[in-house]
């Protein structure tokens, strides 16, 4: 049985989830070196933001098949040590999306009325009403920076209490940004006119201190600035500043630069500068979706299923996944079956994408295919994560093309291999019911379904050629479950695919290739 490491509190929902594959151990206190320790015990890894999961933690975790994030960020995981690794990262894209952006609401407007320091006033034993007058946030200017999914999500909220959006993200079209009310602007102009700044964007080497000392100089001294996405997105010493030189008025923060929050000057400002322990997603219905979200993926990803939200699986999203699911076997499949008949060294693999998978979205079957055609040399140490940057190393080039105009079956793909062996091609296709069908090998018309052990033959359409390799393989006590052949002219060269109940004996080629007619022959094993 699979091991699951759950490595920070996650709901009980989510171990419910993995308990049905897997043994799960729940150690929430483990300190970096006991986790390299024990790790590479594990199958797979659960965690919140609370693991920092390094390139040594990775390294040590030599079982790992996955390390899921119950969450939106992953910015705790060295993500390109896991792709290295062959190890999937997933996240939960949306399960916290309504908790963080209800936190950075609440926040807006905690820090306008002051509450948390008038309610800390009045448990003293206090009276004070003069201190804590507050600013409105109706027709005020919010300035959203990052327009995702929190991001549109606080402004339809704020929108509905009479706000003015404005917008800063280059990555949203200004017909997205419209849609949600938003009027896109520059980070400059955003600075200048927002009378509330909210950020809602990943921490990269680009958004990294973009609220410094330069940009908060640009805004008026009755700003509010709201972090609620990442810590070192705002440069903390350059805000605490600001704010405590009355350049802006105030700011809210759940996030840090370093988390806990050692000392700070944030905590030395007064009621102008509120803080909480990075709380976004910390509401029982978020808890209980990102569990059920990460765990299910994890169960998937340990049944040998692909995940639904991997962040290391290039093009491979949720609704991407929906659609291409049923192709990504195909693809892997005739992978195998090419890089088994190429034999040798592959150097050059064209990807021909027919009919309804013709689309820009095709990319993850390539992935599969490469995934396929590296099987024979790398067997369970290459999937669909790492499956490109091996195919990279070894110097196999890949061509892709794609023709929306075959229409011969509702989605095709053809694959050719070239090696040092020479070039081989194999095409094949989605029945209705899903089935997978081999529809053409080296340019000739076949129908097959794929199964474990085949034999492929070329030779010359020529009476008794079927007889005799039959009674050579009865020889050798191997029972064919199927046979067809294909060719374009009578008589003239010609194909057989035998699907085999049993593996060929080592040494069964060289006789058949004896046998008078036959070119060449190729065992396959999928
Ligand atoms: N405080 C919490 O507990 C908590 C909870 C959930 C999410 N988060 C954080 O909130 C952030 C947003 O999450 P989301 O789910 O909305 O993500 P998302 O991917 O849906 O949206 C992020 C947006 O940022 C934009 N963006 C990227 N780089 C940018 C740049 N350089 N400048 C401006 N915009 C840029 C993207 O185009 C995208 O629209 C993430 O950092 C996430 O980790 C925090
Ligand atoms: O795990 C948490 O509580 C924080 C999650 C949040 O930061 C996220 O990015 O999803």
């Amino acid at each position: 049985m699979s091991k699951v490491l759950v490595s920070d509190p996650i709901d009980q929902a989510g171990i419910d989830i993995l308990s049905q594959v897997a043994t799960v151990d729940v150690k929430t206190t483990l300190k970096p070196d006991e986790l390299v320790n024990i790790i590479g015990e594990y199958d797979a890894l659960m965690i919140r933001s609370g693991t920092r999961v390094t390139k040594e933690i990775i390294e040590a975790g030599t079982n790992l098949k996955i390390i899921g994030r119950a969450g939106v960020g992953v910015d705790n995981v060295d993500v390109p040590a896991a792709t290295r690794q062959g190890i999937v990262v997933v996240n939960s894209p949306e399960g916290n999306t309504i908790a963080a952006a209800e936190h950075a609401l609440a926040m807006m407007l905690s820090l306008s009325r002051h509450i948390p320091d008038a309610n800390a006033s009045v448990k003293r034993g206090e009276w004070d009403r003069k201190t804590f007058v507050g600013a409105e946030v109706y027709k005020k200017t919010l300035g959203i920076v990052g327009l995702g999914k929190i991001g549109s999500h606080v402004a339809a909220v704020a929108r509905a209490m009479g706000m003015k959006l404005l917008a800063y993200d280059p990555f949203i079209s200004t017909e997205r940004a419209e849609q949600i009310g938003c009027q896109l602007v520059d980070m400059d102009v955003l600075a200048q006119q927002a009378d509330y700044i909210t950020l809602h964007i990943p921490k990269t080497p680009e958004t990294t201190h973009l609220i410094n000392a330069e940009l908060l100089a640009k805004m008026k001294p009755t700003t509010r600035i709201i972090n609620c996405a990442r810590g070192g997105i705002i440069d903390e010493a350059a805000l605490a500043s600001a704010v405590k030189e009355g350049k802006i008025a105030g700011a809210a923060l759940d996030v840090f630069e370093s988390e806990p929050l050692a000392e700070s000057t944030l905590r030395e400002v007064g009621k102008d500068i509120i803080l909480t322990p990075h709380l976004g997603a910390s509401t029982t219905e978020a808890q209980v979706n990102v569990a059920i979200d990460v765990a299910e993926q994890i169960r998937d990803v340990l049944l040998g299923l692909p995940a639904r939200s991997a962040v290391n699986i290039p093009g491979l999203g949720p609704d991407v996944l929906e659609e291409l699911k049923p192709y990504m076997q195909l693809a892997e499949t005739l992978g195998r079956l090419v890089g088994q008949l190429a034999g040798g060294r592959v150097e050059l693999l064209n990807i021909r994408l027919q009919g309804e998978i013709a689309t820009n979205k095709s990319q993850p079957l390539v992935v599969a295919a490469l995934k396929g055609l590296l099987h024979q040399a790398l067997r369970e140490r290459v999937n669909y994560v790492n499956a490109s940057i091996e195919a990279k190393e070894r110097g196999i080039r890949v061509i892709e093309t794609r023709d929306a105009a075959v229409r011969d079956y509702a989605g095709s793909l053809h694959l050719e291999a070239t090696g040092n062996l020479g070039t081989h091609s194999v095409t094949g296709a989605l029945l209705g019911d899903g089935e997978i069908r081999l529809t053409n090998m080296d340019g000739f018309p076949i129908n097959v379904p794929p199964s474990q052990h085949m034999l492929f033959t070329l030779h010359r359409d020529m009476p008794g050629i079927i007889g005799k390799l039959g009674s050579l393989l009865g020889s050798f006590n191997v029972n064919i479950a199927s046979m067809q052949v294909g060719r374009k002219i009578v008589r003239g060269d010609a194909v057989m695919a035998l699907s085999l109940d049993d593996p060929l004996p080592d040494g069964i080629l060289s006789e058949i290739t004896k046998v008078p007619g036959i070119r060449d022959a190729y065992t396959v094993n999928l």
